[in-house]
C-alpha cells in the first residue's frame, strides 16, 4: 500500500474533524439552495422573521425569543464568485468548508455570482464571455494586459457599478450580509462602490481572496479592502506594489477544499472505490473546469508511450477529466486504446482521483496546482493561459515539483520513463511538490477573517456603550 504523507503536524485531528464535519452530520448552504432553505433556517435577522411568518407563525414572542437567541451570534457571509472556469468556485467552497469545520454553526455562508443573477450586460454573461475569449488566446491576452492601467479598469467598473447601483445593491444586500469574501477579480470595485454610497463601509467587512498563484490581473487589488489575502510571496509583492498598506496584506496560501487528503493516502482503497487498475502506475490528465489545453493529443500520445509493444503489455494506465468538455469526452471514448482507460466528465471529488494516481499532467490552473501539490503529485504543465497562468508556471518548475512542455510526444516520453527507468525523478518532484503544498491556508484565512469579525464586534460595542 503506497502512502503520501503531508509535512504537516497535528494533521490527524484536523482530518478527522474535516470528515466529521464535511461528511457526516452537516448539509451545507448551497449556491442554489441556500435562498429558500436559509430563509427557513435562520434563526437571526429579517429573513428568519419573514419565513416564520410565512409558515404561520405571527411576531410573538416565540419569533422574538429565537431572534434573541441568534441574533448575536450567527453571522452572515456573502461569497462572490464567477464560474469563469472551476477555480474560483473550488476556493469559495474551500472557504466555506472551512468556516463549517472550524467555527460549526456561528457562520451561515452564500456563495453567489450576484452578477449573474441580478445585473444584466456584460457582467451577467462573463463565464460565456471568458470562455469564448480563452479559447481565442490572442484576444484574452490584449483584454488581460489592456485592461491592466488602473484608469482602464477602474474607470469601465466604475461605469458599470453606476449603472447597475441598483441591482447590485439588491443582490448584496439580499442575505444582508456582515462579511464579504470576493473571490475573484471583477469582484472588487463595484461591491465596494455600493458600500461606500450605502455607507456600509464600517458595518460590514469586505476581504478579497486571490486565486491566481503569481502572475495574476491588478484588479485584484483593492484599496477599500480590510484584508487582501495572498497565496504566494509574488503576489503580496505586487499587491504592495500596488498600493496596499502591510496591515491589508496576508499570505497563507492558496484557500483547497479541506476535503482533500492531507494526511495519508491510501491509494489502493481509492483505486478499488474508483475501479481503477491497482497494478500499474496511473497518470491523470485534464484541463481545468472547462478541459482546456492540449488534452485530446497528449491522452493519444500517452495511448502509445505507455504500451510496450515488444512484450504486448501496457506499463501504465491514463485517467482523463474533461471537466464540462463533452465534445473532448465523446472524442475520447470513442478512440481505441491499448492501455487501461478512464474517460470522466466533471468530477465533484477530485481529491479521490488525484489520490489515486502517480503524476499529473494538466494546463497551469493554480486549483488544480495548488491541489495537486498537497497530494503529492508531480506535474507536467502542457499549457498556460496568457496572464494569470503564465507565473504558474516557474512556482512549480523553480520548485522542482514538475516540468513544463507544450509537446505532447514530450509529455508522453516523460511519462512513460517516470513510470520505467526514471522512477527516482518521479519520487523526487513527490516530495518536493509535498514541500510547496500549503493544506492549511484556507483555515488561517477563515481564522483570520473570525478574529477580524471579532475585532469589529468588540469597536461596535465600545461604541454602543459610549453612545448615550
Ligand atoms: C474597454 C475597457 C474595458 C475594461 C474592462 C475591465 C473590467 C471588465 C468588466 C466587465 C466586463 C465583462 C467581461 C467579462 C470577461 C470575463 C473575464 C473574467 O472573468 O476573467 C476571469 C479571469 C480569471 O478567472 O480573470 C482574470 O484573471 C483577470 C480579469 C481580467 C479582466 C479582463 C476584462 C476583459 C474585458 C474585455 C474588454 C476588452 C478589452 C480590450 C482591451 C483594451
Ligand atoms: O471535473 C473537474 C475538473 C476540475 N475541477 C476543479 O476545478 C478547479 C479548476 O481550477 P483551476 O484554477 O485549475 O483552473 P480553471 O481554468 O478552471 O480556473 C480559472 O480560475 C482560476 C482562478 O481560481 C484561474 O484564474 C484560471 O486561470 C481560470 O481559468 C480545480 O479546483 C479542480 O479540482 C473539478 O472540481 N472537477
Amino acid at each position: 500500500m503506497m502512502k503520501v504523507v503531508s509535512p504537516r503536524t497535528q494533521a490527524d485531528s484536523i482530518t478527522e474533524k474535516v470528515f466529521r464535519r464535511v461528511y457526516s452530520n452537516f448539509s451545507f448552504t448551497t449556491v442554489e439552495g441556500d435562498y429558500n432553505h436559509s430563509r427557513g433556517r435562520s434563526r437571526s435577522g429579517e429573513y428568519g422573521k419573514q419565513s416564520l411568518r410565512a409558515r404561520g407563525f405571527q411576531e410573538n414572542e416565540e419569533v422574538m425569543e429565537m431572534e434573541q437567541m441568534g441574533a448575536e451570534r450567527i453571522k452572515t457571509v456573502l461569497i462572490l464568485m464567477s464560474d469563469t472556469g472551476g477555480g474560483h468556485r473550488a476556493s469559495a467552497e474551500a472557504i466555506r468548508d472551512a468556516f463549517k469545520i472550524e467555527f460549526g454553526d456561528d457562520y451561515r455562508i452564500i456563495i453567489k455570482d450576484v452578477w449573474k443573477e441580478y445585473t444584466g450586460w456584460p457582467l451577467n454573461d462573463m463565464e460565456r464571455q471568458y470562455k469564448f475569449m480563452v479559447k481565442h488566446v490572442g484576444l484574452w491576452s490584449v483584454a488581460f494586459h489592456g485592461t491592466s492601467p488602473k484608469w482602464i479598469h477602474r474607470s469601465y467598473l466604475s461605469a458599470l457599478a453606476a449603472y447597475y447601483a441598483k441591482e447590485i445593491e439588491t443582490g448584496l444586500m439580499e442575505y444582508k450580509p456582515e462579511i464579504i469574501i470576493s473571490v475573484h477579480p471583477l469582484m472588487q470595485h463595484i461591491p465596494l462602490w455600493v458600500m461606500k454610497r450605502q455607507e456600509l463601509q464600517k458595518k460590514v467587512i469586505f476581504v478579497t481572496v486571490i486565486t491566481d498563484l503569481n502572475t495574476c490581473h491588478r484588479t485584484w487589488f483593492h484599496h477599500g479592502v480590510s484584508r487582501c489575502y495572498c497565496p504566494s510571496k509574488e503576489v503580496a509583492k505586487r499587491a504592495l506594489l500596488d498600493g496596499l498598506g502591510d496591515s491589508q496584506v496576508r499570505v497563507f496560501g492558496l484557500p483547497v477544499r479541506p476535503s482533500f487528503p492531507r494526511t495519508i493516502i491510501y491509494k489502493d482503497e481509492l483505486r478499488k472505490e474508483l475501479d481503477i487498475n491497482s497494478d500499474l502506475p496511473a497518470v491523470l490528465l485534464m484541463g481545468g473546469g472547462e478541459g482546456m489545453g492540449p488534452v485530446q493529443k497528449t491522452a493519444q500520445a500517452l495511448g502509445d508511450s505507455l504500451y510496450n509493444s515488444k512484450e504486448r503489455n501496457p506499463i501504465g494506465q491514463l485517467i482523463v477529466i474533461c471537466g464540462r468538455n463533452k465534445i473532448l469526452a465523446s472524442a475520447l471514448i470513442s478512440h481505441e486504446w491499448k492501455i487501461p482507460i478512464k474517460v470522466r466528465g466533471f468530477e465533484t471529488q477530485m481529491e479521490k482521483w488525484m489520490g489515486a494516481c502517480d503524476c499529473i499532467i494538466t494546463k497551469a490552473g493554480p486549483g488544480t496546482i495548488a491541489e495537486a501539490l498537497i497530494c503529492g503529485l508531480p506535474i507536467i504543465l502542457n499549457d498556460y493561459i496568457p496572464g494569470q497562468e503564465k507565473g504558474n508556471v516557474p512556482y512549480v518548475v523553480d520548485n522542482g515539483a514538475g516540468i513544463f512542455t507544450r509537446s505532447p510526444k514530450e509529455t508522453a516520453k516523460i511519462v512513460a520513463d517516470w513510470f520505467s527507468s526514471n522512477k527516482e525523478e518521479l519520487k523526487n518532484m513527490s516530495e518536493n511538490a509535498l514541500k510547496l503544498a500549503q493544506p492549511e491556508a484556507v483555515f488561517d484565512i477563515v481564522k483570520d477573517i473570525h478574529h477580524l469579525s471579532q475585532q469589529q464586534q468588540q469597536r461596535i460595542q465600545l461604541f454602543n456603550d459610549f453612545s448615550y
